[in-house]
C-alpha cells in the first residue's frame, strides 16, 4: 500500500528532481536520448540536450539554456578532469625478512639405521629495495601499504639442503622523493646491547672476559627458547639437564655492507638504472651438522633464524620541474597549465580549486622537422618542458592560513618559478610582494627543518639503538662512480657523502623568475600591469629593492608577459622565456 502514497506525496513537491522516472516528461526525455543516440551525437550534447529537454518542459523555466556547440579545452566541462590520486608525504615500515630455521635431521637408508646428522642450514631473509623510477608520479601505492614486509626465509631439510631464500621486495618511487630513517629495530644490535649490559652488571671487565670476542663463541651452554631448535619428540628435561654448545656468534648478511648508513638520508633526485638495498634480509639459522664433535656424533639440536629488521621510514615527494606556478587563489594557474600543456587539471571560479600539485609538459621537439628551441648549455634540441602546478597561496599562508606553504616543496627545486599574478584582481605588484613574503617565510621554515635534522636525532628516548653496520655505505649500484683511493685503487662502500648533500638546496631569491599576468583580455588592467612593468624594471636597474628582501637575489632579467590565458593569447612567448632564464 505505501508503495502507491509515497510518489503522490512527493509528486508535489521535489519529484522531478529526486525521481525523474516519475515525471511526465520523463519518458520524451528518454526518446530524445535514444533518437540522439542513433544519430551519434558526441556525449556531452546528449548530456545536455536531456538537461534542456527536462528544464524546458517546467512551467517556471528561468535556466539559461546552454550553448552546447561551444566546446573548449580552457573552459572544460567536469568529466574532462583528471582523477586525483596524489599523496606526497607518507611513512612506510619496511621488514626485511627473518631467517628460516635449521633443520635437525639423520641420513637414513638401507643398513644405515643412525646415520650422521644431515640437517641444512635455514634460508636467508628477503631483502628491501628501493628504486626511483620514471613513470611513477605519486605514493600512493606505498601510502596505502604502510607494512612492507620481504619473505622470510625457508628452513632447512634433510639430506643438507640449505631452506629457499626469502622473496625480495621493491618499492618503486617516483624521482625527486626524499627517504628519511624515523626509527630502526634490530635484534641483532639490541641483543648484544643487552648481553654487554648484563656482563657489566656483574661487575666483570668487558674486555677481559667478552669471550665471544676471542674466540667467537658465548660459553655460556645453556637452553635458551629464541635461539635453539630441538629435535621433535625431545623430552622437557632435556633442556635442564643437557649441555649445550656454545652458542654460535650472531651472524649478518654480506649484503649488509651495502646498506646505506642509518640513519637512511636519501634525496633519489634521478632514475636509478637498478634498485639501491634499503635493509639486507636476516641469516638463518644453522642445521645440526655444525654442532657435531667427538663427544657428540648426533646433535639432537639446530639454531633457529635470526629476526629481521624494521626500519620506519618518511617518504616525501617533492616534485621536479623545470618551471614552478606560484599565485594567490584563483589568478589563473591551472587554466595557464592547461593553456600551454595537455594537462587535465581542474579549473573553477573559486579559490583552492585545485588541492594538490599537477605536472603538465610542453612538448618542444616532437620529432618531426625541426626545432627552433635549442637548450644552449647543452646546445641540443630540448623534447620538453615540464611545468608545476600548486595550490594558491594567500597572505599569512606561513601560519598555516588557506592550504599553508606545505605544497612550496613541489616548486622549491624547480630551476624557474613563474609568479602567476591576476591583472583584474588589484594592484598586482602587491601581489607579486605578498607571494615573495610567502616565500621567505617558506625558506625560514625549511631551513629551521634542515638543522634540526642535522643536529642528529636522539633515539635513545624511545629505546631505539643506532645501528652502525660496519664499514657500510651506499650501494655501488646507486653510486655509478665509486670513490677512489690515492693511489688509484676503486673503494668500494667507503665512505661518500653523497647521500646527504642534495638536501642542502639553493635559496629560492637565487632562481631566475618571471611574471606572468593572467586575464589581461578583460577590460581595465592596462594600467595595471603599466605599473608592474615599471616595477620590474626598477628592480632589475637596483633601484627598487627585489620582492624577496635579500640583497644578492637574481634580478639578471626581469620579464612579465601579459596573457589570456583562456583566449591561449600570449602563451606561445612563455616556453621561450623559460628556456632563456634555463640557460642564465
Ligand atoms: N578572463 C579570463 N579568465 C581567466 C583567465 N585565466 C583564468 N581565468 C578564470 O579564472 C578562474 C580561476 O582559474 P584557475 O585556473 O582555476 O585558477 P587557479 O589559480 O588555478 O586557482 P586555484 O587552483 O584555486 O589556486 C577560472 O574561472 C578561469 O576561467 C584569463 O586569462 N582570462
Ligand atoms: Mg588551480
Amino acid at each position: 500500500m505505501s508503495c502507491f502514497v509515497a510518489p503522490r506525496l512527493l509528486w508535489s513537491t521535489q519529484t522531478p528532481f529526486l525521481y525523474p522516472c516519475l515525471d511526465s516528461t520523463w519518458t520524451a526525455t528518454t526518446s530524445t536520448l535514444r533518437n540522439a543516440a542513433r544519430t551519434r551525437l558526441p556525449k556531452h550534447h546528449l548530456r545536455r540536450t536531456s538537461h534542456q529537454a527536462t528544464t524546458a518542459s517546467t512551467p517556471q523555466d528561468a535556466w539559461p539554456s546552454v550553448d552546447v556547440t561551444k566546446y573548449d579545452h580552457l573552459d572544460p566541462r567536469p568529466p574532462e578532469y583528471s582523477s586525483n590520486y596524489f599523496v606526497d608525504s607518507c611513512v612506510v615500515q619496511l621488514q626485511a625478512g627473518a631467517g628460516g630455521h635449521g633443520c635437525i635431521s639423520f641420513l637414513r637408508e638401507k643398513y644405515v639405521p643412525n646415520g650422521p646428522a644431515d640437517g641444512g642450514d635455514g634460508g636467508t631473509g628477503g631483502n628491501v629495495f628501493i628504486q626511483a623510477v620514471k613513470g611513477e608520479t605519486s605514493l600512493h601505492k606505498i601510502a596505502r601499504r604502510p607494512i612492507v614486509k620481504a619473505g622470510r626465509g625457508k628452513n632447512g631439510e634433510g639430506s643438507q639442503r640449505g631452506g629457499k631464500r626469502g622473496d625480495d621486495v621493491l618499492i618503486q618511487v617516483p624521482v625527486g622523493t626524499v627517504v628519511r630513517e624515523v626509527s630502526r629495530r634490530d635484534p641483532l644490535e639490541e641483543e648484544t646491547l643487552a648481553e654487554r649490559k648484563a656482563r657489566r652488571g656483574y661487575g666483570r671487565d668487558l674486555k677481559e672476559d667478552d669471550t665471544r670476542e676471542d674466540d667467537g663463541t658465548d660459553q655460556t651452554g645453556k637452553w635458551r627458547r629464541d635461539k635453539w631448535l630441538l629435535y621433535p619428540g625431545t623430552l622437557p628435561k632435556y633442556f635442564t639437564t643437557a649441555d649445550f654448545p656454545a652458542l654460535p656468534r650472531p651472524r649478518r648478511s654480506n649484503l649488509v655492507a651495502s646498506q646505506p648508513l642509518a640513519p637512511i638520508r636519501l634525496d633519489l633526485d634521478e632514475p636509478m638504472s637498478s634498485p639501491m638495498l634499503l635493509v639486507a634480509g636476516s641469516m638463518g639459522g644453522l642445521g645440526n651438522p655444525h654442532f657435531v664433535t667427538k663427544s657428540i656424533p648426533r646433535p639432537k639440536y639446530g639454531t633457529k633464524g635470526e629476526e629481521g629488521v624494521t626500519v620506519k621510514l618518511q617518504l616525501e615527494l617533492k616534485i621536479l620541474a623545470d618551471v614552478g606556478l606560484v599565485g594567490l587563489p584563483n589568478a589563473g594557474k591551472s587554466t595557464l597549465l592547461r593553456a600551454l600543456t595537455r594537462s587535465r587539471t581542474r579549473i573553477g571560479d573559486w579559490a583552492f580549486t585545485t588541492l594538490s600539485p599537477n605536472i603538465g609538459t610542453v612538448v618542444l621537439d616532437s620529432y618531426r622537422g625541426r626545432t627552433h628551441l635549442t637548450d644552449s648549455k647543452k646546445g641540443e634540441a630540448r623534447p620538453n618542458l615540464t611545468i608545476a602546478d600548486i595550490p594558491g597561496l594567500i597572505e599569512g599562508a606561513h601560519l598555516d592560513r588557506g592550504l599553508g606553504l606545505g605544497f612550496l616543496r613541489h616548486i622549491e627545486r624547480a630551476a624557474v618559478l613563474a609568479f602567476v599574478v591576476d591583472l583584474s584582481a588589484g594592484d598586482a605588484v602587491a601581489a607579486l610582494e605578498a607571494l615573495w613574503k610567502e616565500l621567505g617565510e617558506y625558506e625560514k621554515l625549511r631551513e629551521q627543518n634542515l638543522n634540526s635534522d642535522t643536529e642528529g636525532p636522539a633515539p635513545d628516548a624511545q629505546g631505539l639503538i643506532p645501528f652502525q653496520p660496519f664499514a657500510s655505505s651506499i650501494s655501488p649500484a646507486f653510486d655509478p662512480e665509486p670513490p677512489s683511493s690515492e693511489d688509484g685503487d676503486v673503494v668500494l662502500n667507503a665512505q661518500s657523502d653523497r647521500v646527504l648533500e642534495p638536501l642542502r638546496l639553493p635559496p629560492i631569491s637565487a632562481k631566475p623568475w618571471l611574471v606572468v599576468a593572467t586575464k589581461a583580455d578583460l577590460d581595465a588592467t592596462q594600467e595595471n600591469f603599466a605599473q608592474l612593468e615599471a616595477y620590474l624594471k626598477r628592480v632589475q636597474q637596483g633601484e627598487e629593492e627585489h620582492p624577496s628582501g635579500k640583497t644578492n637575489a637574481w634580478r639578471r632579467q626581469m620579464y612579465a608577459v601579459p596573457v589570456s590565458a583562456l583566449r591561449k593569447e600570449g602563451v606561445q612567448r612563455l616556453p621561450e622565456i623559460v628556456l632563456e632564464l634555463l640557460d642564465a
